[in-house]
């Protein structure tokens, strides 16, 4: 079922929740709303699901203007962070609790019950469960039965509010492969709040960046991090460096350090620079295009790239700066504690001052020269 919300806004007393937003949802797409605490994920998300009014705009559920239709009447499923299961209740009644409520119209018979909620146990492979109360249960076994519950009706549209919050990183990571791989499965429409980066560019097909009320960028994961469109999304993004500096004579200075302009033709001025940390080379010497000495403070060898964090060494920085390294540079040129390097971006976007959105893309010609640090 697609979705389509126009021109959505919500007010709570003076406060504006969120500020007119308009977003189309396609057919059996996964979409993350990401954004800081209180950006307004929460409200949209009961706003789609008919929890919560809007002021203003419309929904469409399909070709279904949805807009004044009641949250019993709009077929979607709900899973929250803290699981709401009954306590009183087993499993296999918790799952089978959105059948028994249903009207009498619809509502399926006992033997049509308990097969199907035979059925969604074995999709969530909890099936020796079912007899189990959700006390009995772990934090990850009891969200699995929440989506058990929440699909139970055949929902067209999914809704998760921060669905893995409560659980530890490993649980968090095979539940978001198995709601995937559910997702894709069952063909259904998913929306879920976070504010985790990484789940929502994991998870999803595309991201909702928001904040303050307002959609900063709608993008898929891949684009998202390539191209963030405006400051708020780099620094939400993190894994970014950002150099300030005066610019004059093609090059930005601050104190000691400068960078040269990639291209001279580009009006460029004083600003901002982002430069992501894997695109940061390091060098042992100052060269041609930049001379931005960093001293070493600690690197970290665990994952796939070996992260370096560095100080800014007389200039000047808000924070630590660093550089993803693939293991096959850092073994060719190590760097320890201590070292002074010399940062070498290889691609970067500028902000002019003042300038918070669609920075300029800066890409420096690669410049054959090994590191010797
Ligand atoms: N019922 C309410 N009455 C008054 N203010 C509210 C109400 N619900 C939400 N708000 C306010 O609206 C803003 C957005 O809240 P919302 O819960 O949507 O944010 P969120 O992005 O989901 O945050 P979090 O990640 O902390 O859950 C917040 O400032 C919140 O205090």
């Amino acid at each position: 079922m697609s979705i389509r919300l126009d021109n959505i806004s919500k007010t709570f007393g003076k406060f504006q929740a969120l500020s007119p937003m308009s977003l189309n949802i396609d057919e059996g797409e996964m979409i993350g709303l990401l954004g800081p605490s209180g950006s307004g994920k929460t409200t949209l998300l009961r706003i789609i699901a008919g929890l919560e009014g809007a002021d203003s705009g419309n929904i469409k559920f399909g070709e279904r203007d949805v807009t004044n239709i009641h949250v019993r009447d709009r077929h979607v499923g709900f899973v929250f962070q803290n699981y709401a299961l009954f306590r009183h209740m087993t499993v296999a009644d918790n799952v089978a609790f959105g059948l028994e409520v249903m009207d009498s119209k619809h509502r399926p018979d006992k033997a049509e019950i308990q097969r199907r909620v035979r059925h969604l146990l074995e999709m969530v492979q909890l099936e020796h469960l079912a007899n189990r109360f959700p006390a009995q249960l772990s934090g990850g076994q009891k969200q699995r039965i929440a989506l058990a519950r929440a699909l139970a009706t055949k929902p067209d549209v999914l809704l998760l509010d921060e669905p893995f919050g409560a659980l530890d990183a490993k649980v968090r990571k095979e539940l978001r492969r198995w709601l995937r791989g559910l997702h894709d499965e069952l063909g259904f429409t998913s929306v879920f709040v976070t504010h985790d980066q990484e789940e929502a560019l994991e998870l999803s097909d595309r991201v909702v960046v928001m904040s303050n009320g307002r959609i900063e960028q709608v993008d898929e994961p891949a684009a998202l991090y390539a191209q963030p469109n405006s400051r708020f999304v780099f620094d939400f993004l993190g894994n970014v460096n950002v150099f300030e500096g005066q610019f004059e004579q093609g090059r930005w200075y601050n104190d000691q350090a400068w960078v040269q302009a990639p291209n001279k033709e580009q009006a460029l001025g004083s600003g901002q620079l982002y430069v992501r940390s894997h695109e940061l080379a390091l060098r042992s010497e100052p060269t041609q295009q930049a001379a931005l000495p960093l001293k070493v403070i600690a690197v970290n060898p665990i994952g796939a790239e070996v992260r370096v964090e560095l100080a800014p060494y007389e200039w000047q920085s808000e924070q630590i700066w660093e550089a993803d390294l693939s293991h096959g540079d850092y073994h060719r040129h190590p760097v320890k504690r201590g070292d002074i390097v010399y940062a070498e971006p290889q691609a970067g976007y500028f902000f002019r001052d003042g300038v918070d959105q669609a920075p300029e893309s800066l890409q420096w010609t690669p410049v054959q020269q090994g590191l010797h640090a």
